[in-house]
């Protein structure tokens, strides 16, 4: 049987409503219309083609990318299509370039750290894109250490300005999107020095090239840095290096959203914490997380169909073969990854309610949860991103030799997805971040300040310390409550484990650098912890939909066991279950694939058809 009859034939026999899935999948009726609306629009257009980009050479990829922003801004000028249909437009266009710094970045960088004044002098020609900016931070020298940057911004109060400059080769900036051939100004991060003092890495907006012909403006060093991995992939976007010999601007171009200069040449810090002028990198790991289980879904999405259609062996009296959809193997490899992007999914939509409201909490002056925002942005960016990666390549292996050709999809999927895990902060280094943010608040147990949040499990640790999971049997395993306290009991026992053992060394530094990996480990049971109790959140909504919520119940059982199964050995060591308890896990998850695949195909194939959208907008 064809793929498309057997879809067609799985779509009638659905064990549940399809269309009603679909609304889940994308988080609301509206959203699911706009993405239904905005993927069409992109698929019928024979401008936005891809299915040649891994042919083209680096410089008509590039014009290629040029020629479908232009275009893009265009139909959305045409439309009149919203911000969040705008958006999705360029997210189906799905070619990295420019736009995406644009109005990812740098954008957000000015309304999140410039004043008032500052936005309604710059944000008017930058949404008009009569200015096109970048995001520069990074240095050739420097990027997780972000206080380690070398450009400086030294204020001149003879003439009210700052002087920007590269004192070194290592100071270059390198590597910023955008960059390389398009923007006409950039957002730099440098040090400001007012009267022989540092203060510190800070915000400034630098004009670049001239509004007239283009060229970089006098004292302005700028190019591109090269390939990046890959044929087409990231090759579509200008990433750069940029030099400045002593460029004056005015010191009205610092961001003095969370600290000021005077026109006297005094330093203000306002009663804002410093690390907002991280801002920008927390609003874009938030994003990253929803794009994750989206890039993810794709994978899935060409790795089910190869599955379902593919048959190798096992062929009887000259009957067909076996689908490779039925192996178990195939299986246990496949359906975590379709879980992991349901609960990808549903954490994205939770972390961008966390970040609208810190976002309102900031703007009444209310840091209290910055510390927990910054830790779950963090954490989720990097275990959201590093899983989706492996599970890219890993469904590049489900699909045999096919799923090396670059017209399955998946190479170039690969290729463009796999910086994800570097930019917006290197994943071990944004680990180490919850890591300082657990230890802080296990050395704040007993103080009396409550644990709150996804970090309230923390203030029952010690019932979590001794507590023996409830599971018998393997049908045991599938109540949410069971399945949370063991995720709580194992993160709680690692973290006090790890604070235990930093007090063996003289300091807490020493101890930091030594214990670094079981840090890491410790932060990753916490943010799995997270994305598990995200998912159980979901689950106790309404779900609307003949046997959708159903469906979801077993993806969640799914994704829960096959991350304990993966983990089994934190699980054990640190005493939450026993191998015995173990191995009903496992019992249970083979159960569950037989579930997902023979009395849910349509599950399965509900991935394939709900996101061949995006396969056809993608047109591999
Ligand atoms: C862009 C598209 C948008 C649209 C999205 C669409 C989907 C996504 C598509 C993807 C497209 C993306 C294109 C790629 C663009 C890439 C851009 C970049 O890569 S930009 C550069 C990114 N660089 C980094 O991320 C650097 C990482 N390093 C850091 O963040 C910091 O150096 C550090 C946090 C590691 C250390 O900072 P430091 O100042 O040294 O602080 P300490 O470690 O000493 O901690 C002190 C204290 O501060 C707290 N802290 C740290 N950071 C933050 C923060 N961001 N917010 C709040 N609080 C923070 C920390 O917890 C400590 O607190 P304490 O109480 O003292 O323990
Ligand atoms: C495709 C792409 C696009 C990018 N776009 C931009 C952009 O638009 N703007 C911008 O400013 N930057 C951008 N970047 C740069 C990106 O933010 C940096 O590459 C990233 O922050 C990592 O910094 P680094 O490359 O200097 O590596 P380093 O910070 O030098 O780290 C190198 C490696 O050392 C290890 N390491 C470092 N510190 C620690 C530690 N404390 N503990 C343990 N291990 C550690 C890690 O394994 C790390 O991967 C982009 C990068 C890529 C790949």
């Amino acid at each position: 049987m064809e793929a498309l009859d057997y879809h067609a034939e799985e779509r009638r026999k659905a064990e549940f409503d399809v269309e009603e899935m679909k609304i889940v999948w994308a988080g609301s009726r509206q959203a699911y219309e706009i993405s239904d609306r905005v993927a069409r629009l992109v698929a019928s257009d024979p401008v936005f083609r891809k299915d040649n980009r891994t042919m083209l050479s680096r410089k008509d990829l590039f014009k290629d990318t040029l020629r479908k922003a232009a275009h893009a801004w265009k139909r959305i000028i045409e439309l009149r299509l919203s911000e969040e249909e705008a958006s999705k437009l360029r997210f189906f266009v799905d070619q990295p370039v420019f736009t995406d710094l644009h109005w990812g970045m740098f954008i957000p960088a000015i309304k999140g750290q410039g004043n008032e004044e500052q936005q309604q002098k710059w944000l008017p020609m930058a949404y008009k894109m009569q200015i096109i900016g970048c995001y520069a931070q990074t240095e050739l020298g420097h990027g997780s250490n972000v206080q380690g940057l070398e450009t400086t911004a030294t204020f001149d109060p003879e003439t009210d300005e700052f002087v920007i400059h590269s004192p070194t080769l290592t100071s270059s900036k390198w590597w910023p999107g955008g960059l390389g051939k398009v923007s006409t100004h950039a957002l730099i991060y440098a040090r400001l020095i007012t009267d022989g003092q540092d203060h510190g890495v800070h915000g400034f907006i630098v004009q670049l090239r001239s509004l007239d012909d283009h060229l970089p403006l006098p004292g302005i060093t700028v190019g591109d840095i090269g390939m990046k991995f890959g044929s087409g992939a990231y090759n579509s976007m200008d990433n750069g290096v940029l030099r400045f010999d002593h460029v004056r601007i005015l010191r009205d171009q610092m961001l003095m959203g969370v600290s000021q200069v005077t026109r006297e040449g005094k330093f203000m810090q306002s009663d804002v914490p410093r690390q907002l002028v991280y801002g920008t990198m927390v609003y874009v790991r938030q994003k990253i997380v929803a794009d994750a289980s989206c890039a993810l879904s794709r994978a899935v999405c060409i790795a089910t169909r190869y599955s379902v259609v593919r048959r190798q062996f096992g062929s009887h009296n000259g009957g067909p073969e076996t689908q490779v959809i039925d192996y178990k193997t195939q299986q246990s490899r496949l359906f975590p990854l379709l879980a992991s992007a349901y609960a990808f999914r549903f954490v994205g939509e939770w972390l961008k309610w966390l970040y609208t409201d810190v976002t309102q909490r900031l703007q009444a002056s209310d840091f209290s949860t910055l510390p927990e925002v910054h830790a779950c942005t963090a954490g989720l960016k990097s275990v959201t991103t590093s899983a989706t990666a492996d599970a890219i390549e890993e469904c590049r292996k489900l699909c045999g030799g096919h799923g090396y050709l670059s017209s399955s999809g998946l190479p170039e999927l690969f290729a463009v997805y796999v910086p994800a895990c570097t930019y917006e902060g290197d994943n071990v280094v944004l680990l180490l971040q919850v890591a300082r943010f657990l230890m802080k608040t296990v050395s704040q147990l007993g103080s009396g300040k409550k644990p709150v949040g996804t970090i309230a499990y923390m203030g029952r640790s010690e019932h979590l310390l001794q507590c023996r999971c409830e599971v018998e049997r393997a049908e045991d395993w599938l109540k949410p409550n069971v399945i949370l306290e063991a995720f709580e009991a194992r993160a709680a026992r690692m973290s006090v484990t790890c604070a235990k053992n930093l007090n063996n060394f003289a300091n807490q530094e020493e101890g930091f650098a030594q214990l670094a990996t079981d840090l890491a480990e410790a932060a990753v049971a916490h943010v799995q912890l997270i994305i598990v109790s995200k998912f159980i959140e979901k689950l106790q909504q309404d779900i609307p939909g003949k046997g959708v919520k159903r469906q979801l119940e077993i993806l969640f059982n799914v994704y829960a066991l096959s991350l304990l199964h993966k983990h089994l050995g934190d699980f054990v060591a640190s005493g939450c279950i026993t191998p015995k308890q173990g191995a009903l896990a496992n019992e249970q998850l083979r159960l569950l694939y037989s579930q997902v695949h023979f009395d849910n195909p349509s599950l399965l194939l509900y991935m394939v058809l709900l996101l061949e959208r995006l396969l056809q907008s993608t047109s591999f």
